[in-house]
């Protein structure tokens, strides 16, 4: 039998042994033996083993993302998360949902009924068949275009029909990998929530009533799982997913889907904790003595307006982590606080918490030569100035607008490096089943709302991150974000000649500290927070705080 050519069909385990002798010419049972899914037995050379191997990795030119599992198994919750975080990691990638493809060539008054999903119903059957091959089709064309992944959703439940998938991506191009993810669940309790998280947004059920809906989605499962074939490793490369990630296989997985698609998939979950971003607090003007006069955006502390953010941000956090675990159910758990390295940043969270992590992959974006001397220093705007260094750098402005993702600031960085540098601080906030909040600065800001807006990442640069301002994101039951702006009003607290409270010293966010040392750490004071009205009793508290400067 000849040799394959389709990428999906990958060594066997155990084979790590075998010859190097060509495979064309092995004998059925050899060490260098393959499994091709439905087609049975094949040998394969060292030197074409490699090959495959080498399609899986940063250099393929495309790969197809095949997912797999029953109705309600998350499969398409998944694909958008998963298409949202390669596209922002600079993969242009695109999901192809076989349902639409359906309802888009029959109705889904007649194609959303269970019987349609019948093995026995030929017809109904054949159709299905066409739609997923329509979605195939359109997936290839889009990698042809240069995308690099595309993410086939569907059941893709038997052997047959992903064996047939492989056959047509083989066959369209040698340079295209196939990598089938799988989402198993037993949970009880996690299928019947998201049944009827389905019936409630599937356009199929739209002129049902919800119990007429979760019966017939109920018939529909129960037919696909008569049919239902789990993914095998002699079928390629793959990733199980079970029970909502806690227990992840993966099979000949390399290269970038190692790297990038495996910790993202271990990391997303279901949960609907809020999220908060947030612009550090506004610093001392320059001149004022507060921090270098050329680098003040690294070294300035918080002035009145700044510190006053800090105190409307805590009562923010507070009251919405509160909203938020009522509205759950359950007691309270801490909210993971992360700022960036910045004294405003760290001095911005003073009045909210009593630990937080300081992340330098936060900072802004290295400015190199460009931001030297005065974009650090006079930027008044929301946005970084980029009409002033079109005027002084309209060399480096027009190389820019060619490619604001890589374009990368003379001696600085690019926004992709900063998107690379932030990669970890997303995974551990796609992680968390806590409230989060993120202090940081605008670059670093506008990328991450990209994100969460889903927004092409060649336009981050030119999106407004208003001050004193948190960007609230809601993770929905889709797997997509709703986003809204909360304005915190900096004019609402009293200035602290008005409260009658020693200035600060030696913290650049609480007007309120005392230079009382809370313990052996020289850098732990003794702060009380506020007593606005606007706070309420609940901040009147005396809280160990750790000194930012
Ligand atoms: N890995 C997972 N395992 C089980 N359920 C999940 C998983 N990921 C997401 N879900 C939940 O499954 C629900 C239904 O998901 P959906 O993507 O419509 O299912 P499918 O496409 O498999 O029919 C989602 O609202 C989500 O809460
Ligand atoms: O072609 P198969 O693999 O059955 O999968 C596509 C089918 O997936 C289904 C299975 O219920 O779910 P969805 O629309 O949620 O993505 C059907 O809509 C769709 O026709």
């Amino acid at each position: 039998m000849a040799a394959p050519s389709g990428a999906h069909r990958l060594p066997m385990e155990g084979d790590a042994q075998a010859s190097p002798a060509s495979g064309s010419n092995m004998s059925p049972g050899s060490s260098d033996e393959y499994y091709s899914g439905a087609t049975g037995k094949v040998s394969l050379a060292a030197s074409e083993r490699q090959a495959l191997r080498e399609r899986l990795t940063p250099d393929a030119a495309g790969i197809v993302l095949c997912m797999v599992g029953l109705p309600a198994r998350g499969k398409s919750f998944i694909s958008r998360k998963v298409e949202r975080f390669l596209n922002w990691r600079g993969f242009s990638t695109k999901s192809f949902n076989v349902g639409m493809y359906r309802r888009d060539a029959v109705d889904p008054e007649r194609s959303g009924r269970s019987d349609y999903f019948d093995a026995e119903n030929s017809t109904a059957l054949a159709a299905r068949q066409e739609a997923a091959m329509k979605a195939l089709i359109d997936a290839l064309v889009f990698l042809d275009d240069g995308g690099k992944f595309a993410i086939l959703d569907a059941t893709n439940s038997t052997l047959q029909r992903r064996h047939m998938i492989g056959e047509k991506v083989a066959a369209h191009s040698r340079q295209y990998s196939l990598i089938f993810i799988e989402a198993l669940c037993d949970d009880e309790e996690v299928l019947e929530a998201n049944m009827s998280t389905k019936v409630q947004f599937s356009p199929d059920f739209k002129n049902m009533t919800s119990e007429q809906a979760l019966a017939d989605l109920k018939i529909r499962i129960a037919k696909y799982a008569e049919v239902y074939e789990p993914v095998q490793d002699h079928e390629g490369a793959s990733i199980k997913l079970f029970n909502l990630s806690s227990k992840v296989m993966a099979n000949h997985c390399y290269g970038r889907v190692a790297k990038s698609i495996l910790p993202f998939l271990m990391a997303i979950h279901i949960g609907g904790r809020p999220i908060w971003l947030v612009r550090a607090g506004a610093g001392q003007p320059p001149g004022t003595g507060q921090g270098s006069p050329t680098r003040h955006d690294r070294t300035s502390r918080l002035s009145e307006e700044g510190r006053s953010l800090a105190i409307g941000l805590a009562a923010f956090v507070r009251r919405r982590a509160d909203e938020y675990w009522r509205s759950i159910g359950k007691p309270q758990e801490p909210t993971l606080v992360i700022t960036s390295t910045m004294p405003r940043a760290v001095a911005s969270v003073c009045y909210t918490t009593l630990v937080h992590d300081q992340r330098s992959a936060l900072n802004p974006v290295d400015k190199g030569a460009i931001g030297e001397g005065w974009w650090d220093v006079e930027c008044p705007s929301d946005v970084p100035p980029w009409k002033e260094v079109e005027f002084r750098h309209p060399e480096f402005m027009a190389q820019w607008r060619k490619n604001p993702v890589r374009c990368h600031f003379p001696g600085g960085e690019s926004y992709n490096d900063v998107v690379m540098r932030l990669e970890g601080v997303l995974l551990d906030v796609e992680m968390c089943t806590t409230p989060v909040l993120i202090v940081s600065h605008v670059t670093t800001l506008q990328l991450l709302v990209a994100y969460f807006r889903g927004i092409p990442l060649d336009q981050a640069w030119e999106l407004p991150v208003p001050r004193n301002t948190v960007f609230e994101v809601l993770p929905t039951p889709g797997g997509s974000f709703h986003c809204e702006e909360h304005r915190i009003d900096t004019s609402a607290f009293p200035s602290p000649e008005e409260e009658g409270e020693a200035p600060a010293v030696g913290c650049g966010g609480g007007r309120t500290c005392s230079v009382d040392f809370e313990n052996s750490n020289p850098h732990a004071k003794r702060q009380r927070v506020a007593t606005s009205e606007d706070l309420g009793a609940a901040y009147c508290r005396c809280l160990p705080v750790a000194c930012p400067v």
